[in-house]
């Protein structure tokens, strides 16, 4: 595997650890930690480009390991009173949509694999690599919202720790702004979907 893909990987086994840091109360390693994968979802990216390894796993796996970080961590911080439930709700039901977004087109990818193979007669070949033909190049937006995410939920895990409370003015307007980021990026997707509706959305889904 390649060092982009491990770092995701790395990125990904943190949650559950992150996660126990946060129920017991060890507010600033966690938000060390949020910082930490925050960094790491630039390197990954970067290491991806520099070695021109850009591959349908890596675009797959990078996005899902920062769901998998952000929404744990967040339930975590909502669980202890430190981020509002609410915020904890827009961002569980934005990648819940956009992983089944992402199911309904690998279904439909294996499908048209299998067709083509049946149609010239040939043995399923539809786990190689021929069968995933894109790679998920997420939104600007999205980058930003991402960003955006890690920011706060390692500066609410910094504010618990000094005792500043959900009340902080910062931690408040932090809240507003990525709410409203990933509210825009999950309606842009729908956009992006909709305006393909028998194709692939070529402004989130790029050949390989
Ligand atoms: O959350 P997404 O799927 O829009 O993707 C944004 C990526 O996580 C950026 O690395």
């Amino acid at each position: 595997m390649h060092a982009a893909n491990l770092v995701s990987l790395a990125r990904l086994v943190t949650a559950p650890v992150i996660g126990g840091l946060i129920v017991n109360d060890y507010y600033s390693i966690a938000a060390l930690a949020v910082a930490a994968a925050g960094v790491s979802d630039v390197l990954d990216g970067y290491l991806a480009r520099k070695y021109q390894k850009v591959t349908t796993l890596g675009s797959i796996l990078d996005p899902v390991a920062d769901k998998v970080v952000i929404n744990a961590t967040a339930a975590a911080l909502s669980a202890k009173g430190v981020l509002p439930l609410g915020l904890v709700g827009v961002f569980l039901a934005r990648d819940s949509l956009l992983i089944l977004g992402g199911a309904y087109f690998a279904v439909k990818l294996y499908r048209e694999a299998r067709r083509r193979d049946a149609a010239v007669g040939q043995p399923a070949r539809s786990q190689s690599s021929d069968a995933w033909p894109y790679r998920v190049a997420p939104l600007f937006i999205s980058k930003l919202n991402t960003f955006g995410q890690f920011c706060t939920i390692s500066y609410a895990s910094l504010g618990a720790a000094m005792g500043t409370g959900d009340d902080d003015p910062v931690l408040q307007a932090l809240c507003w702004v990525v709410g409203s980021t990933t509210v825009l990026s999950g309606a842009l997707y729908a956009r992006a979907v909709l305006k393909a509706p028998s194709g692939y959305p070529s402004s989130i889904l790029r050949k390989v």
